[in-house]
């Protein structure tokens, strides 16, 4: 059986008093959808932040393609093959779609000296970013400026800026957020073509996509892991119904 690519196990983060997210292991596999949910103040976000670096955990063990990269820097996960999407938007507004993809590539491209290897690296970069603009749906879009496109597009181009960097996992928060039907429709096909290649761990609290995404669900109230596994196993959980779900889902 091959092994996860990303692993968080028994990962605590405490500000001050409070355990944000306490004791929580969870394993992402490639070709498969892993919803985090639950209400505000879950720890969700905090979660996304430890496992992509942005925060170091105060306990617990991160693992990603087999390494151990706990406490390491977000540059240095990113570039081990994670990456994250931002519920608040990195894009350059003035830019291109496609400038603002071909930057997120080139922050690949390693810093070679001698103009043969900078080439080489300069024909990598855009070969990236071409495969983002390409997976994302954006070719049509990519003479546009990104500050003039959609919001559902703004959100596409988010990803096609993280995939430009060749990530092996994506963390992607709330990828549907604000969006209508047809934008939300639009983002939902975009995220089961990436599933293919791609471990992902998908925070998001629009409830019908999640249950039309997920292949496997954990659930978070207080910092702690109350429920996970396949949609169905969640959504007969008497402790999800309660602190979460309703009854629209059950
Ligand atoms: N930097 C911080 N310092 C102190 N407390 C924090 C910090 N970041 C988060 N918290 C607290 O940790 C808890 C978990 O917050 P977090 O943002 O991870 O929840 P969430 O599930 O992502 O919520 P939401 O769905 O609203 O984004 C909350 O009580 C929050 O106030």
């Amino acid at each position: 059986m091959t092994e996860a690519l990303l692993s968080a196990h028994k990962v605590t983060r405490r500000f001050g008093g409070l355990a944000a997210v306490n004791d929580v292991t969870l394993d992402l596999w490639r070709d498969r959808i892993h919803a985090v949910i639950g209400p505000n103040g879950a720890g969700k976000s905090t979660l996304t932040n430890l496992l992509s670096g942005d925060l170091a955990p105060s306990a617990g063990t991160i693992t990603l393609a087999g390494r151990e990269v706990t406490g390491w820097s977000p540059e240095r996960i990113s570039r081990a093959g994670l990456g994250r999407s931002y519920q608040k938007t990195n894009i350059f507004l003035p830019f291109t779609v496609w400038e603002n993809i071909r930057l997120a590539a080139q922050s690949r491209t390693p810093h070679a000296a001698g103009w043969l290897r900078r080439a080489d690296g300069i024909a990598a970069a855009n070969e990236r970013a071409e495969r983002a603009l390409e997976l994302a749906g954006l070719q049509a879009r990519r003479h546009h400026v990104a500050g003039a496109a959609s919001h559902g597009e703004q959100r596409q181009l988010e990803i096609a800026m993280t995939l430009a960097t060749d990530p092996q996992v994506l963390l992607l928060d709330e990828p549907l957020a604000g969006m209508g039907t047809a934008e939300a429709e639009r983002m939902v096909e975009l995220l089961l073509r990436l599933k293919k290649d791609h471990a992902m761990m998908l925070v998001e609290h629009d409830m019908d996509a999640v249950f039309t995404l997920a292949d496997h669900l954990t659930v978070m109230v207080n910092g702690q892991v109350i429920a996970s596994g396949t949609p169905p196993q969640v959504r007969a959980d008497a402790n999800v119904q309660s602190a979460y779900l309703g009854e629209e889902h059950v």
